[in-house]
């Protein structure tokens, strides 16, 4: 059986602050990140079914995705959940999207959250392949499940 590996991309805003950081990323600021989502599986073969000669139809996995993650983090605020107490009062009063994570939000620790949710969620018959969230037009971080042992 022939293996293939589907992609699709979504972009997202989202604004955050690295605490502690040695440079201008400490300070609260946004991104418009690009998530590659790829999946593997093999094309259904059957010719009564709908979904005949895919491993997931594009638009299920989009939904997955969007329910996932882009509905949580997209035009939100990602802060460490040790961030000052009154800093997150006063965003939360101004009905700002706040959303306080365990993990210093980088690129690095986002898609080890989103590796997480996403396996919770995926169909049986297909798997996570890899993850590549784009920060900026020039640098990226990726996660591959065969880089975990
Ligand atoms: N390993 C990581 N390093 C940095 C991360 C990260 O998630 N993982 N994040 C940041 C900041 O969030 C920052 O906004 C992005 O940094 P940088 O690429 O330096 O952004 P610039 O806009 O300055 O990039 P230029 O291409 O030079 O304009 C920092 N580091
Ligand atoms: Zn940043």
């Amino acid at each position: 059986m022939s293996k293939i590996r589907l992609t699709r991309l979504f972009i997202f805003e989202m604004a955050h602050a690295l605490q502690g950081y040695d440079g201008p990323c400490r300070h609260i600021h946004g991104h418009s990140y690009t998530l590659e989502v790829t999946i593997i599986g093999t094309p259904l073969i059957d010719e009564n079914h709908p979904k005949n000669g895919m491993v997931l139809d594009f638009g299920d996995l989009k939904k997955i995705v969007k329910e996932t993650i882009l509905e949580d983090l997209d035009h939100g605020l990602l802060l460490q959940a040790d961030t000052d107490k009154d800093l997150v009062e006063t965003l939360r009063k101004l009905h700002h999207k706040l959303l306080l994570t365990p993990y210093q939000p980088t690129c690095e620790n986002m898609l080890i959250d989103f590796k997480s949710r996403l396996r919770k969620v995926m169909p049986e018959h297909v798997m996570l392949h890899s993850l590549k969230l784009w920060e900026t037009q020039n640098s990226f971080a990726e996660w591959y499940a065969s880089d975990e042992g």
